[in-house]
């Protein structure tokens, strides 16, 4: 039997539209970033997706997300879990700056290597390895369990806490996530085996990463 796991980053917040670094950040949604979510949930509605239940962070960004997602749906009634551990990466004395000024301050390698490395944190904050480490625990203990007894399981997230969990369905290894990018809004729909195996993935729409 296949089961059906969504992941879908928040929409568009006010951190992304100004290119700030945002982390645990609790920062709003823009109008398009409601948009964005609105859409999720009719592009998951077109491929003919429904839950029995729901995850998301301690954000409103993602807490929004999955409300407007699953409203567009049709299924706002079904169980929503919030829990931080789907927390996006706290970006430590990173969070509020600007992403291009940090370019100019610390120069371009070196804010790369803080947004994108695999082991790197950036300072004060966790590098994408330490978000898995605490992201993965809760979904091997919480979300995975439900999706193998059958739940149809949509989980609003973050860039970077889902990035972990697409390293570990999708099998990345380090050099591999690195270059994994997760749009605001897009829904990325897996059907798993009983073993929690990737059988089939679909990216729902193309956008481009900001
Ligand atoms: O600022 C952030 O919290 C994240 C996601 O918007 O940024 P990055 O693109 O560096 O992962």
């Amino acid at each position: 039997m296949a089961h059906t796991l969504v992941l879908v980053r928040h929409g568009q917040s006010e951190w992304n539209k100004k290119n700030l670094f945002t982390g645990w950040r609790d920062v709003e949604l823009t109008e398009q970033g409601r948009t964005e979510a609105r859409e999720a949930g009719e592009l998951m509605k077109a491929a003919g997706l429904e839950f029995d239940m729901a995850f998301t962070s301690a954000l409103k960004r993602a807490q929004e997300t999955n409300r407007l997602a699953l409203d567009a749906l049709g299924q706002s009634g079904i169980p929503v879990v919030e829990n931080e551990a789907l927390n996006e990466r706290d970006y430590g004395d990173l969070a509020g700056l600007n992403k291009d000024d940090a370019r100019e301050k610390w120069g371009e390698e070196q804010v790369h290597i803080w947004r994108r490395s695999f082991d790197v944190p950036p300072p004060g904050g966790e590098s994408l390895k330490m978000t898995a480490e605490r992201v993965l625990p809760y979904f091997e203990a919480e979300i995975l369990p439900k999706v193998l007894a059958g739940k149809r399981v949509l989980v609003a997230a973050h860039g970077n806490s889902l990035r972990a969990l697409v390293m570990q369905l999708d099998k990345l290894g380090p050099d591999e996530i690195v270059e994994v990018n997760i749009a605001t809004g897009v829904p990325i729909a897996y059907e798993l085996d009983d073993n929690g195996n990737v059988i089939s993935k679909k990216v729902l729409v193309e956008r481009d990463y900001s």
